[in-house]
């Protein structure tokens, strides 16, 4: 008991675990405990089983041995191995008297209860039946036995900083472990709790590593008794090599003395039943003294086994500082090898660093000459292919010229005997050309005789061509005088080509020469001959009716005056003959840019230089008798009324249009556009009451003789007449062209022509003219009155279309009787003759026979 108290003494804080699957066992274990406490001490004694409480007891220390230094806190857990139902300790403690197997029990805890010897190795011997080391670490091979009664319980926090695993956690603990605590409390210094910590604390040498796995382990075995466990585990241990293999005697025996104590059980007292539990204690304490007697000669066995034992114990710490100076030498050993494992491992590091540097490079290189040889087999093969296809190539040609060689030898073969032929030839030929050689001998003397002749000819073609240009100029001349005895009237007569979109023609015949008849043939082959003083085919140019009308512009120059009037009916190439198509080429240039560019030209000649000529346009459109200017400005009302109004030298003006003096005579083109358009307006603000109309270009050329102050002024008029046909209230066909399923009765035409041709055949009857019948009349009258000055061109259009055929022998009878009027060379008028400018009184020298002799040529 006193062992046991001084054991307790030492566990600061007290604690002590008992492990058992033997209820009384841990029955026994209480009661001894309680034994050894001291009257100061408290215990408190719990039981587990796991981590549940399944009991606990508390009471006041009664053993003997005690100690009033100080009050003593015990704390005693015990843990059930084996399930067990819940109990109260006083249950367990019952059972344990009942249990005969608790009587060896109760005299090893009164072996306990002994206080132990001063030698602290023996005390620990017996408690834990362990060999321990002086300096209380226990041996390598004696950390895995487990105490039997006093261990490390790890129920405090200073046993769970020396035990950190399987104690600080329940959920370490064996789950069919149950435990009994039993705590003592005592006042007094604590000094002890370090002793009783190093006492019961397995501690390994490398520093205070609690070993609880293993005995936890232990515990886990619920049907091994614990001295069973422990003897089965030190046998179990293996010795460390070297180390001596002989077990202490007295380990054996002190496990089974903690296993076998046995306390009679006692029926549990009342808690208040202070005095009933201390006479309990007392007879506890006295089957403990007798147990302990007994014990005795135990004790002293062990104590021999002790002292035998902790010789042991030196012999083997001296082989253990043997060993461990081995270990230190082989850890130096250790380290130098580690440091040279290290610099090796660099080594190799290094090493292996750059034998992956060299490798990458030689991989690199190794790629690199790869792909050069690549490159080169490719190349190769590339020059192989080359070569190939030329020896295929060469191979062909070969073939060819084999060929070829063959062809020739057979065409060699073939021309030899050609040869031959040919030479025959040859002398056959050769006598040929000997012949052919005097033959054109002779020819050439022919030739040459021939030669002289055709020269004698020429000289006479040239001689006749001579006297037929003569005879030309002379006829020219002769045709201006029977122009002059015609009284300056002249009709010419132009066929329009056929269009596109043109029907049959009629047939249209030019019989003579010079160009003056003109024959038209109906679907009837009736023939209508007419004659006029031209006749230009369809075939003709601008250029060739400009050739005619151009001899009329010097006189204008001189202050004479010239009527160009285009007549015909719809479609026939009037404005085309006049204007020229729009925007036309030069060559397609009508008689008004023409004559413009002729007029300007010879007024800017250099023989003209003392005379200074003015060129002034205007182009008036005669609609339904209403006078419109066709140079109007773009805008200006077409309702403005214009008058004609006679000057008192005869000359006709207009009110409100003035002559547009010409700058150039590239402005024609742009003011024959103008005039076009402003028709296009007019048509359009005439509506349904348009039916065509004339429109007059007039050219004023004034003349001013700087040197003598003399002045001219020429008028030249192109009339585009209004169709012949427009009186006819027809639909136009796509040609243009009126329907001449309406017939016409004979003469019928337009007032205005109607007064026209009046006006003609007064002049011509010398009776007085109806100028006042038209506006177009009354404006032209003052180039009609001075018919010695004026000329007159009436050019006739006709269609070359069959359907048109009326229409056309209508227009070509009313030129011919403008054709068969006779203008006086005279002045018909003493009034209007005075106003003929001196200048042009030079061809009133043509006398009225003249006019006479005219009349007579008609006649005949
Ligand atoms: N000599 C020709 N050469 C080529 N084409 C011509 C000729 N004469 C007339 N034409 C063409 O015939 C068509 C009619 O001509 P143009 O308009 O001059 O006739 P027109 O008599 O003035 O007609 P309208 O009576 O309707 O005014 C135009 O397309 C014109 O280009």
């Amino acid at each position: 008991m006193e062992q046991l108290n001084r054991s307790l003494s030492k566990l600061k804080p007290p604690s002590t675990i008992v492990r058992s699957n033997s209820s009384s066992a841990l029955s026994t274990a209480l009661a001894v405990a309680a034994a050894a406490m001291n009257e100061n001490e408290n215990y408190s004694a719990t039981t587990f089983f796991g981590n549940r409480s399944i009991g606990t007891t508390t009471g006041a220390g009664t053993g003997i041995g005690m100690n009033n230094e100080s009050k003593k806190d015990h704390t005693l857990t015990l843990e059930m191995l084996e399930p067990l139902p819940p109990k109260t300790v006083a249950g367990v403690k019952r059972k344990a008297e009942d249990d005969p197997r608790a009587r060896p029990s109760r005299a090893a805890a009164a072996a306990l209860s002994t206080r132990p010897a001063p030698n602290t190795r023996g005390t620990i011997a017996a408690t834990t039946g362990a060999a321990r080391r002086p300096n209380g670490l226990i041996a390598g091979t004696q950390r895995q036995q487990q105490p039997t009664i006093t261990k490390p319980a790890g129920r405090t926090p200073l046993q769970t900083q020396t035990r950190p695993t399987g104690r600080t956690t329940p959920a370490a603990r064996p789950t069919t472990t149950a435990k009994t605590t039993l705590t003592s409390t005592k006042t007094g210094p604590t000094t002890a709790a370090g002793k009783a910590t190093r006492t019961t604390t397995p501690t390994v040498p490398t520093g205070g590593r609690a070993r609880a796995v293993p005995s936890a382990k232990s515990k886990a075995r619920p049907s091994q008794p614990i001295v069973t466990r422990a003897t089965s585990r030190s046998r179990s241990t293996t010795p460390a090599p070297g180390a001596p293999t002989a077990q202490p005697k007295g380990a054996g025996k002190a496990i089974a003395l903690s296993a076998d104590i046995e306390l009679p059980a006692k029926k549990k007292r009342a808690a208040w039943d202070t005095k009933g539990r201390l006479q309990d204690m007392e007879e506890l304490t006295s089957t403990l003294h007798e147990m302990l007697n007994k014990s005795t000669g135990n004790i002293t066995e062990i104590t021999q086994t002790l002292e035998t034992n902790a010789n042991k114990i030196e012999e083997l710490e001296s082989f253990r500082l043997g060993l461990e100076s081995k270990v230190v030498g082989k850890e130096i050993e250790n380290n130098d090898m580690l440091q040279k494992m290290s610099t090796v491992e660099q080594e190799i590091f290094m090493l292996n660093r750059k034998h992956l540097d060299n490798m990458k490079a030689l991989q690199s290189q190794q790629a690199m000459e790869v792909d050069q040889e690549k490159s080169t087999e490719a190349r190769l093969q590339q020059e192989r292919d080359m070569e190939e296809s030329n020896l295929r190539i060469a191979n062909n040609h070969l073939e060819q010229q084999i060929q070829e060689s063959a062809n020739l030898r057979t065409t060699i073969s073939t021309q030899s005997s050609n040869c031959l032929a040919f030479e025959t030839d040859n002398r056959a030929l050769k006598l040929k050309i000997e012949r052919t050689e005097d033959t054109i001998a002779r020819r050439e003397a022919s030739i040459k005789e021939l030669e002289r002749k055709l020269s004698d000819s020429e000289t006479q073609v040239r001689k006749r061509q001579q006297k037929v240009k003569d005879e030309e100029t002379s006829r020219r001349k002769l045709y201006g005088t029977i122009m002059d005895l015609k009284g300056h009237i002249r009709v010419f007569c132009r066929v329009r080509p056929n269009g596109a979109i043109d029907g049959a023609v009629t047939s249209i015949d030019y019989p003579d020469l010079e160009g003056r008849e003109i024959v038209l043939t109906s679907a009837k082959e009736l023939k209508y001959p007419f004659t006029f003083d031209r006749v230009f085919a369809a075939t003709s140019t601008q250029d060739d009716l400009f050739e005619d009308v151009s001899q009329m512009l010097p006189s204008i120059l001189s202050g004479g005056s010239a009527c160009v009037f285009a007549y015909g009916s719809t479609w026939t190439g009037k404005s085309y003959t006049l204007e020229g198509p729009s925007g036309s080429a030069e060559e397609s240039m009508g008689l008004i840019p023409r004559s413009i560019l002729q007029i300007y030209e010879a007024t800017r000649a250099p023989e003209s230089n003392d005379w200074k000529y003015t060129l002034e346009v205007r182009h008036i459109g005669i609609y339904n008798e209403t006078i419109y200017d066709l140079h109007a400005p773009e805008g200006s009302p077409t309702t403005t009324a214009h008058e004609i109004q006679s000057g008192p030298d005869g000359k006709a003006t207009v009110t409100g249009i003035n002559m547009t003096e010409l700058k150039s005579a590239v402005m024609i083109g742009s003011l024959l556009r103008i005039a076009q358009r402003r028709q296009a307006v007019v048509k359009t603000s005439l509506k349904d009451t348009y039916r065509g109309g004339h429109s007059v270009f007039t050219i004023r050329v004034t003349g001013v003789d700087s040197g003598t102050g003399k002045t001219t002024e020429g008028a030249l008029h192109f009339v585009d007449l209004i169709a012949s046909d427009s009186h006819l209230d027809a639909t136009k066909d796509e040609s243009g062209s009126k329907d001449s399923d309406k017939a016409l009765v004979e003469g019928e035409v337009d007032q205005s022509l109607k007064c026209l041709g009046d006006v003609f055949l007064a002049l011509s009857n010398n009776a007085q003219a109806p100028y006042r019948g038209s506006k177009l009349t009354h404006l032209l009258q003052s180039s009609f009155v001075d018919n010695n000055n004026t000329k007159i061109l009436f050019i006739v259009h006709i269609s070359p279309l069959g359907v048109h055929l009326d229409q056309t022998l209508r227009s070509l009878r009313f030129a011919a009787k403008v054709n068969s009027c006779l203008l006086p060379l005279t002045g018909s008028s003493s009034s209007i003759s005075s106003s003929v400018p001196s200048s042009s009184t030079s061809s009133s020298t043509t006398s009225s026979s003249a006019g006479a002799t005219l009349r007579r040529i008609k006649a005949t």
